[in-house]
């Protein structure tokens, strides 16, 4: 048997024998219902946890840094790397590019670390599509109102901004069914709380009261209402 210390996620179509020590978590949501704030709490502390930091070609809001939130780079930039072929996904939304660069993702990976995706539903089927293994978790907001209240409350968005993110939360949220595990994100720390669960205890998938067969039936009406 051959060990490796974490999965190749680009050459992992090789048939041979391998220990896989490491995961890539992918966490999507329609945009502000509140995944940044949650995986912000999920990494406080948190040594063994790598968030992966996006590019992307939108432009900076008040308090975020180049490095930090996002890699802001040019629109030329982007279209270099992804002829570079440096991106494990991209996607355009709300008229912007984003993209997962490869490089940081496998170096922690290789280090026995585990990686958090913070992507759209786009980039979370291209991931799965190239590394099954990877786990994926879908965040839904408690109702339609409460997530025009969190993205009003954020304060960081103009009104038609708002307007574009509400109108393709349904669209998002159409996709939830290409998840692995289901969290309502209501009460903040229950949220946590289970987003912990799920992190720490994904070898139990098969009894996870999170999976996502088991959430469509407890949340079959906050279904009907947001979708
Ligand atoms: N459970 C919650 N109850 C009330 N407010 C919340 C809850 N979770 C997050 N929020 C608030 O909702 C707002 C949006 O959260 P956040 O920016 O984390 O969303 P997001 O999903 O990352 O959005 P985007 O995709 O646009 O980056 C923030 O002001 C945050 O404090
Ligand atoms: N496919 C990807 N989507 C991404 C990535 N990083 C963020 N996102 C998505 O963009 C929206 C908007 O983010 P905002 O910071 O401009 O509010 C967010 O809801 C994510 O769904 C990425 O690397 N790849």
């Amino acid at each position: 048997m051959i060990l490796i210390k974490s999965r190749d996620i680009f050459q992992n179509n090789d048939k041979k024998l391998y220990q896989i020590m490491s995961n890539l978590f992918i966490i999507a949501a329609p945009s502000g219902c509140g995944k940044t704030t949650l995986v912000d709490a999920l990494l406080n502390n948190s040594e063994h946890l790598y968030l992966s930091v996006t590019h992307t070609t939108r432009k900076p809001r008040v308090g975020e840094v180049d490095g930090v939130n996002y890699h802001f780079i040019s629109k030329t930039d982007f279209k270099k790397m992804i002829l570079n072929t440096e991106f494990v996904e991209h996607a355009e939304v709300f008229g912007n590019l984003y993209g997962s660069s490869r490089e940081k993702i496998q170096e922690n990976l290789n280090k026995n670390i585990d990686v958090i995706l913070e992507i759209d539903w786009q980039g979370a089927r291209q991931v799965k599509a190239n590394m099954p293994n990877a786990i994926s978790i879908f965040i839904l907001p408690p109702s339609k109102k409460s997530l025009l209240e969190r993205l009003k409350g954020r304060g960081q968005d103009d009104d038609e901004t708002i307007k574009n993110r509400m109108s393709d939360a349904e669209n998002q949220m159409k996709h939830y069914d290409e998840f692995d595990y289901l969290v309502i994100n209501d009460i903040f720390e229950d949220a946590l709380s289970n987003l912990k669960t799920i992190i720490h205890n994904n070898e139990n998938f098969n009894k996870s009261e999170f999976k996502l067969e088991k959430q469509v039936l407890r949340h079959k009406y906050l279904l009907k209402e947001l979708i």
